[in-house]
């Protein structure tokens, strides 16, 4: 696991932006191999969103060959609502519909809103939900027919969810209907004309579902996301924090302004920098030979700057080749720890 901290959101906004620009760039895709992305959506992504069509704009990243899948979409808004996550994405990722790939949340029955308290909603709310379980598993049934998930982006809730999977979620759930709980209720009805309006319930990818995707982006912007972020990388695995789930994931990364990563402890901030020293320390230290087998075998390659500066780059996800010398691709490392305001960015976890 890394955690890049930033000075600012936009920043922070910028970096994922650039490793989703590389990593589909050394994908490569092609027509008949399409790279795999998971979005998301809320508050956090939008102007990573607008970063990626710039850089469309410029010609340094095409969405030609690129699938999208989405994390998840309230359940009982049509498509047409303006806070549905279908229109969201009509707004903020500009790829042709033929290429995104959204969770059906618009109701069988017409319920607007479904509050869960209303009886009279309660039979239509059965047989929706039935309607909802079929396009869950269909949607599982798509990603494995797409082969997975290359790389998902998502955002992080203040209680720790990652899709809508809030605290108490399985580690093994695959995409199913979800109830929201009060914290996310409220978080979210900013977005909404008042807190009645915001869905109870929404469909989303499982935390299983999540895990299975090769390599996985969390960006996390602004003070409220702090306790999530510091729960996520340095408690203990839990089903209290969803995200902390990503701990046992081989390539997560972690990119937070410097509000959101905050609330991390002095002591493991410490720890981290040391961890991090020691491990480019050893690097340089290691034969040509052994480094070389540190990278090859790695399914998680230490540093993403360096994957930006490869001169030959073939295969997919881990399985780079890379052209350039060994050595200068570890010099690196050092790299991402001086860009860092606290001298910690790049930090890499304990058990890399
Ligand atoms: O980016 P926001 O609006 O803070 O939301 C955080 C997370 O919450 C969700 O919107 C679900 O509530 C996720 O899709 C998102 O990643």
């Amino acid at each position: 696991m890394h955690l890049q901290t930033f000075s600012t959101p936009e920043e922070a906004s910028e970096a994922v932006a650039n490793l989703i620009i590389s990593r589909i760039n050394a994908f490569g895709p092609t027509q008949h191999h399409k790279f795999v992305l998971g979005l998301p959506t809320g508050g956090t992504p939008t102007r990573v969103y607008e970063i990626l069509a710039e850089r469309c704009e410029a010609s340094e990243i095409s969405f030609e060959h690129v699938i999208s899948v989405n994390l998840d979409e309230y359940v009982g808004l049509p498509p047409t609502h303006e806070q549905s996550y279908h229109h969201f994405m009509e707004e903020h990722f500009d790829i042709p519909p033929s290429q995104t790939h959204i969770l059906p949340g618009v109701p069988i029955h017409p319920i607007q809103i479904i509050t869960g308290t209303d009886p009279s909603a309660a039979s239509e709310w059965e047989s929706d939900l039935k309607a909802h379980q079929v396009s869950c598993a269909a949607y599982e049934a798509l990603i494995t027919y797409l082969g997975g998930i290359n790389l998902l982006f998502m955002g992080i809730g203040a209680n720790g969810h990652i899709g809508f999977n809030e605290p108490g979620s399985s580690f093994e759930s695959r995409t199913r209907v979800v109830a929201l709980n009060e914290g996310t209720w409220e978080a979210n009805a900013r977005f909404f004309e008042d807190k009645s309006r915001v869905p109870t319930h929404a469909l989303s990818m499982g935390l299983g579902t999540i895990l299975d995707a090769q390599e996985i982006i969390v960006l996390a912007l602004g003070s409220n996301k702090a306790e999530a972020i510091r729960r996520a990388v340095e408690d203990g695995i839990n089903h209290m924090t969803p995200a902390s789930v990503l701990q046992q994931h081989e390539r997560v990364t972690f990119v937070a302004d410097s509000s959101a990563a905050s609330g991390r402890k002095e002591d493991t901030k410490e720890h981290l920098k040391l961890q991090s020293q020691s491990q480019s320390h050893s690097m340089h230290l290691a034969s040509h030979g052994a480094a070389k087998s540190l990278i090859t075998n790695s399914t998680n390659p230490p540093i993403d700057a360096a994957i930006d500066t490869c001169t030959s780059t073939t295969g997919d996800h881990g399985q780079r080749t890379n052209a350039r010398p060994i050595v200068t691709l570890l010099a690196k490392g050092e790299v991402l720890l001086d860009h860092s305001e606290e001298g910690d960015e790049g930090d890499s976890l304990p058990g890399l």
